[in-house]
């Protein structure tokens, strides 16, 4: 597969560190809110390439943090008249039931910064003993000047960064561009003791501990959004390198924002929509479409109309999907004829332009457009006249690539407008009071409106018929 490496500003062909394993990291929330589309971008872009690289065989160990120490944490828990635990367990419960109707897995790990501050501490000491870094009044900074290689990955050098940068006047660091490893404690605020005194962490030196611990030194994709490159990623990169002496994470990789009128969303502009309230008019699975519906690179203006747009392609699918369904409970045991095998054959040939577009730089807005070449045709070659074999066959490989993008997951429909809902419940009701003469009524006049019920173990499935 090819990447775009941020470190080289280049499309490089991914090449995975162990034969067959990938170690990847994805920076994850601040833990004090419901997350936003924007942050939903991260999470679910980065899910689908764990996802694919999955799909093509290697063995991804994937971890994703929990920052759960951080001042908005704490302010949060001022306003609220609870405790910063209470505040990130909260949002981490939070997060989950968010991520869970995207379809984001969860990590094999989910590090939280409160259960590493050991760790932490000791991988500032071993920077202080190899000269990075300082202790003043309590606190502890990154002396950036140090590290020759600073602004690698911004490609800024340390020279024009200063020129950008002032020393505030109550600031006690060496140079402009140092920052914190460790916050001696304010009055009031959480902490833990360290050969400092009392204090927390800083930000950027979590992601660089949690990932050694978990993935080792250097690990293959390091990942989040493009404005955690400045300086969170290149703090990251100088500390940890400082630190081993070994590269750090070999493919760095950014998404594009979420922008609302061009304008980057985010939390402090206010100008924002929680995935939360979006999936009170939207599943999960639209919001999902939606954010592969672009390459993972470029940025998305997030619109009603948009989202629209995608409730109605993933419908397509679905449509697809229980169309050849339908078809697979009425049509019995024919072999495929010959024809039908260079039908098949054809098909195949969609599975390659996903793959090829999956392989060139995670391009989910081209992978898309082959999984709706393949539905047409299926749609116009798969009818009641053909063989049990190629519906199967059809079947699969629409949902072997769906299943890919974490699409068409849901047993029924999405978005079954409300009145065929009251006839389902209606006719569910009537069956409960053994009125079959009413439900059979239900039934037909469903089947006017184009839905066929399937009664299974797991409830009512919904068919759309065409
Ligand atoms: N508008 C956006 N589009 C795409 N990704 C975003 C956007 N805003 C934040 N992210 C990403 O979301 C992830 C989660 O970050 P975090 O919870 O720290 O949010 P944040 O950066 O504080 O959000 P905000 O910028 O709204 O304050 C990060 O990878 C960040 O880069
Ligand atoms: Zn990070």
């Amino acid at each position: 597969m090819k990447l775009y490496n941020t470190l080289t500003r280049k499309k490089e062909e991914f090449v995975s560190m162990g034969p067959g394993e990938v170690k990847m990291y994805v920076c994850g929330p601040t833990v004090y809110n419901y997350f936003h589309i924007g942050n939903a971008r991260p999470f679910t872009v980065f899910d689908t390439m764990r996802r694919y690289l999955e799909y093509r065989g290697y063995k991804v160990t994937f971890v994703q943090n929990f920052t759960d120490i951080d001042d908005k944490i704490i302010a949060k828990a001022i306003e609220e008249g609870i405790s910063p635990r209470e505040v990130s367990e909260k949002y981490i419960e939070e997060y989950f039931k968010d991520a869970m109707a995207l379809g984001v897995k969860k990590a094999d790990i989910h590090p939280k910064v409160t259960e590493n501050v050991p760790e932490i501490i000791a991988f500032i000491q071993r920077l202080i003993d190899k000269g990075f870094a300082y202790e003043v009044e309590g606190d502890v900074y990154f002396d950036t000047t140090r590290f020759d290689e600073y602004g690698k990955l911004s490609k800024q050098s340390l020279e024009d960064l200063e020129l950008g940068a002032r020393i505030e006047v109550k600031e006690v660091k060496k140079n402009p561009m140092d920052f914190a490893l460790w916050k001696a404690q304010k009055p009031g605020e959480q902490s833990w003791d360290s050969p400092w005194g009392k204090g927390r962490p800083g930000w950027h030196i979590e992601c660089s501990v949690m990932s050694m611990k978990y993935l080792g030194e250097t690990i293959d994709i390091h990942a989040g959004g493009q404005d955690l490159i400045f300086p969170h990623h290149e703090n990251e990169i100088a500390q940890s390198e400082a630190c081993t002496g070994h590269p750090f994470a070999r493919y760095w990789v950014h998404n594009g924002y979420i922008t609302i009128n061009d304008e980057k969303m985010s939390k402090s502009k206010g100008n924002f929509f929680t995935v939360r309230d979006i999936l009170k008019e939207f599943d999960g699975e639209v919001i999902r479409f939606f954010l592969l519906s672009a390459q993972y690179r470029n940025p998305i203006n997030f619109s009603r109309e948009l989202m629209e747009q995608a409730k109605n392609s993933l419908e397509r699918l679905y449509n697809a999907k229980s169309n050849l369904e339908h078809l697979l409970e009425k049509v019995e045991g024919l072999d495929i004829r010959d024809e039908e095998k260079e039908i098949l054959a054809g098909f195949e040939t969609y599975k390659l332009k996903f793959i090829e577009a999956m392989e060139d730089d995670l391009n989910t807005a081209d992978a898309i457009a082959a999984i709706f070449e393949l539905v047409k045709e299926i749609n116009s070659n798969v009818k009641g006249s053909a063989s049990r074999e190629l519906i199967q066959e059809s079947h699969e490989l629409l949902m072997e690539l769906a299943g890919v993008l974490g699409l068409l997951n849901k047993k029924d429909e999405v978005g079954v407008d409300p009145e065929i809902e009251r006839l389902i419940e209606e006719r569910q009701k009537a069956r409960k009071e053994k009125n079959f003469g009413l439900a059979d009524q239900i039934r037909d006049q469903l089947k006017e409106k184009g839905i066929a019920l399937k009664d299974t173990p797991q409830g009512v499935q919904i068919i759309k018929l065409n």
